[in-house]
Order: C-alpha cells, then structure tokens, then sequence
C-alpha cells in the first residue's frame, strides 16, 4: 500500500472523497505515515475523516511538537484555497518528483522498479515490441529440466561408482565442473504421413522403417533420454540385430557414453543405436548428454586396472581431442578405436 500512496497525491477539491490519513493531500506527504497510529489521539481526528470533513469540523489548535503544528497549518492552508470543481483531482508522480493529474505507465514503472542485473541471454528471449510467452516458458521449463535431469545423471553415475568401489564422485564431479560440456538435444521424428506428405498411398514405402537418426554411440559420459509415446529407438545387440525400447514418457532411458566405457576400462560398454520412424504418430525424444569440461583428461580410472588382470585399453586424451576426432568422422564410424592403448601407459590423470 506504502508503494502506491508514496506515487499518488490528491489536488483537494470538494475535499470529500479524499481521506485524511491515507490520502497524500498536502506537501506532507501521508499523515498515517507521519505520525502512525497514534496521530488519531494526537490531532483528535478519526481514522475516516475526510479531508472536507476535516476542514469542516477542526478547530486550529495549538500543540507542543512542531509537526502536529505543521499538520494544523496544512489544513488551515487547505480551508483558504477554494479550487473550483465537483471531485478532488488525483495527481501522478511523475519525474523529478512533480504530481500532474496525467499516469504516464512508463514513469510510473521507471520510479518502482528495482533495476537488477541483466540475464545472460535475455534478448534471445524478449523483444522490444511483444512478449514472446511461449518462448519465455520454454526457457524457463528447459532450464528447470535441465537442472533436474543433470541431477538425476549425476545420482546415476554415483551409483555406478559405489558398484564399481570407487571413491564416491568419480563421475559426477566432470558433470557438476563449472564448465562441464553437456548438451540437451530435442530430436523430433516426423510421421510417415508428414514426411512423404504428396506421395501416394498406394506407395508401399509408406509403411517400411525409415531411420531418423543413424546408428552410432553417444560420445558423452552418459545419457538420460526421454520421449513422447512413440516408438523408434532400438539398440544393436552383439548378434547384429536390433531391438526396440518400447516408449514410455514416465520412464528414463539411460546410455552409456563412449568416455564412461573409456573410464572403466570398457566395463561399461556404450552401445550402438539408432532412432527409425514406423507408424502415423510422430516422435519426440529429448536427450541429455552429460559431459566433461572441454579440457578434462579422460582415461580409465586408475581404481579399476588391477594391472595385469586388467591390461589398460585406453589411453589419455581430452575431451577437447575426442570431440575433434569424433566430428572429423561420419556418425556411425567407430571412434574409441583410435584411443586404444597401444603400450601399458601410466598416465596420471588426476582421480
Ligand atoms: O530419439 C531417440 O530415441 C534417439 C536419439 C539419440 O540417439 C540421440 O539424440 O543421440
Ligand atoms: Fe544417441
């Protein structure tokens, strides 16, 4: 309330309508903020009187504080100006602390405002003549699930690492890094219908499987996928064949990225798979790649090669170089290979 008394000020006219303690009427400014509550036993004034009712009624009186008689000279003032009109006028505060009878939003918004840091970002997200609400909520449903999922990958990741006895965040710490690299991808697989939409229904093609996105690993440490009640992704089993996940929107589907087979020493194997488009229904998936800082060397854990019995399979590199090397190659070739140790390193990496 403090706010929008302190941004309104009240020209006395017929002085009926505007209240005497809550109405700014006098270069005072709110009597009830002056004086508080007591002020109603100081001046002898009722808390609705008007500030008409006021004029009317009060004798000038004389007291010992010098702001009860500066309230008594306001109102004696207020009794000699006679403006002429039916309705007391309400005046805005406007810049530099003037009042005029004219509300200016702009101004208004300028003086209670409370100026804070611009975010990152925000001009991808508003524009200077809309309010683009559905982007602004995407924004921010994104940046919710974000968080949420990279918390439920780092959770995933230190389970692994209490099943396989290493120190507790060995994973997730690369995924909580500052500068931790990780991706959220929204891949969306049209319908037959909509992708041959012109061709012919007695076109047989229509029915076939048609890929959406080809075979290949998820290069990251880890990956936690969901999607719409459409299904399409299928994983490569060591026989060759593929076989469909069957969707489901309440459930995760979790990869393991080619670093977390490179950290346990191919313990974790990250698998092959590929995303085909069948039916009339289109599908949706959202993935979230967790990774590693650009600059984080990755290599298996020391923890898990017992020298011999495990001989190292990968040697060190970062994930600046994986990344290099992967995009220099098409999306289903084989990548870790070229990370294969040749000799028995030791390379200190740090865990
Ligand atoms: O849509 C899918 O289920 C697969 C997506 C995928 O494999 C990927 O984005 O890397
Ligand atoms: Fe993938």
């Amino acid at each position: 309330m403090s706010l929008e008394r302190s941004r309104v000020s009240m020209q006395i006219v017929k002085a009926c309508e505007t209240s005497f303690w809550f109405d700014s009427w006098s270069s005072l400014g709110c009597i009830i903020e002056k004086l508080g509550e007591r002020g109603y036993i100081d001046l002898g004034i009722p808390k609705t009187a008007t500030v008409g009712e006021v004029m009317a009624m009060q004798r000038r009186r004389h007291h010992r504080t010098g702001l009860l008689n500066q309230i008594e000279e306001e109102i004696t003032k207020q009794r000699m100006c006679n403006i002429a009109g039916e309705r007391d006028i309400a005046l805005w505060k406007g810049e530099k602390d003037s009042y005029r009878n004219k509300f200016v939003t702009s101004e208004t918004w300028r003086q209670i405002r409370n100026a804070k840091p611009e975010m990152e970002g925000y001009k991808g997200v508003w524009f200077s003549h809309s309010t683009p609400k559905y982007s602004f909520i995407t924004c921010s449903a994104v940046t919710c699930y974000v968080e949420a999922i990279k918390q439920l990958a780092c959770e995933i990741l230190d389970l692994t690492a209490e099943g396989l006895r290493l120190p507790p965040h060995t994973f997730s710490k690369l995924i909580r890094a500052v500068d931790s690299d990780s991706v959220l991808r929204l891949n969306h697989y049209p319908s037959s219908n909509q992708f041959l939409s012109g061709a012919k229904v007695s076109d047989m093609s229509v029915s076939l499987p048609r890929v959406g996105f080809g075979e290949h690993t998820d290069p990251q440490i880890l990956t936690v996928l969901r999607s719409n009640r459409v299904g399409g992704l299928q994983v490569a089993f060591p026989d060759g064949r593929w076989v469909s996940v069957s969707p489901d929107p309440s459930t995760f589907c979790v990869n393991v990225g080619d670093l977390l087979q490179v950290m346990t020493n191919g313990r974790f194997l990250s698998v092959r798979h590929r995303a085909v488009t069948t039916g009339h229904a289109s599908r949706l998936s959202m993935a979230y790649f967790a990774g590693p800082s650009v600059h984080a060397k990755i290599g298996p854990i020391p923890g898990i090669i017992t020298a011999a019995e495990q001989p190292r399979l990968y040697r060190t590199f970062t994930w600046a170089d994986y990344k290099k090397f992967a995009y220099s190659l098409s999306l289903g070739d084989n990548r870790l290979d070229i990370f294969r140790s040749c000799v028995d390193e030791h390379d200190e990496l740090g865990f």
